[in-house]
């Protein structure tokens, strides 16, 4: 389990985390996201103490970093995966990380293995791809076997199969009991990986909330239509208030109204279709909406 709990961070003037209060639960997946800026690497650096808190605290199974005894062992963590000296070896560079937290050698080739790391594993980490070097990183984050994780944009840089091998990593440690925050900017790969969300915006806490729940709150239904009389579809809508949007392949697109109301319009008015689909809430569209007025940073804008 992880507590901030009023959690500030100031850089001279600039308020980079504001009284941020939320904790992390074991046994689930929590996705960290908020606009470039909003104050994620600097809440998660202050989690590994890495960072001073102006005021506030974070705990980690109850404890601050510093007061750890086994920090590896409790907690583990990618942060920066570029990190890595480049001239060693990633099993030099793991095997030295065991020595100096009292680890087993045997835990380094588990990881290597759990990682995918074998064929690369007596490479400098100087020749990696930002995808290897993600590996290593997770596998360093593994070797204490923690039973909290957390992962800062853990899918940089991995390829379709890799995507696939993390999103299933994460959602096995959960299911073990263990606690992963994990920070994206990938929002439809965010919304196949995690069951909860912390959202912030300029250091501030927007949502704490279930997937499901941020979703119904932060979308409006969308349904597709496809009649052979377009015309007439598109009119019985948009005279209930319904907007309707051309879609793909000449369908409409209803949004504003579930596909019972929409069932119900369509045969009241007799109107012959041919398809009448529910669109999947997106969680992009949930995030922009949530966050489009603390987005620190717009392309072409001056900060706010
Ligand atoms: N060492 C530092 N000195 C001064 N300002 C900093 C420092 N580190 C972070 N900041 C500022 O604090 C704010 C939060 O930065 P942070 O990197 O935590 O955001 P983030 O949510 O992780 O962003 P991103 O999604 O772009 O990685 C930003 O305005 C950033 O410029």
């Amino acid at each position: 389990m992880i507590e901030v709990c009023e959690l500030t961070k100031r850089y001279g003037r600039h308020t980079a985390v504001d009284t941020l209060s939320f904790q992390v639960r074991p046994g689930r997946v929590t996705g960290f996201l908020g606009p470039n800026g909003a104050g994620k690497s600097t809440t998660m650096r202050m989690m590994l103490g890495l960072d001073r808190p102006t005021s506030g605290d974070v705990r980690i199974d109850g404890l601050p970093y510093r007061r750890l005894r086994e920090p590896l062992h409790t907690v583990g963590a990618l942060l920066d995966a570029r990190s890595v000296h480049g001239n060693r070896t990633a099993r030099a560079h793991l095997g030295w990380l065991a020595r100096s937290n009292r680890i087993p050698q045997r835990r380094v080739r588990e990881v290597i293995d759990l990682t995918g790391l074998g064929s690369a594993a007596d490479k400098r980490a100087g020749t990696f791809s930002l995808g290897m070097s993600q590996r290593l990183g997770i596998a360093a984050a593994l070797l204490g076997d923690p039973a909290v994780l957390l992962l800062d944009e853990p899918v940089n840089g991995l390829d379709p199969e890799g995507i696939v091998w993390i999103r299933r990593l994460m959602k096995d440690l959960a299911a073990e009991g263990r606690t992963i925050l994990v920070s994206s900017h990938l929002m439809s790969e965010t919304a196949l990986t995690v069951d909860h969300l912390i959202v912030i915006g300029r250091g501030r806490l927007l949502a704490d909330t279930g997937l499901t729940d941020f979703l119904d709150r932060h979308t409006r239904p969308c349904v597709r239509v496809r009649s052979p009389e377009p015309a007439r579809l598109r009119a019985v809508l948009t005279d209930a208030g319904i907007r309707v949007d051309d879609g793909a392949d000449g369908s409409l697109v209803a949004t504003g109204a579930g596909v019972e109301r929409i069932g119900e319009l369509i045969a009241a008015h007799g109107v012959t279709v041919h398809e009448v689909t529910r669109q999947p809430a997106s969680l992009e569209e949930a995030f922009m909406r949530l966050t489009g007025e603390s987005v620190a940073y717009r392309s072409g804008e001056q900060q706010r």
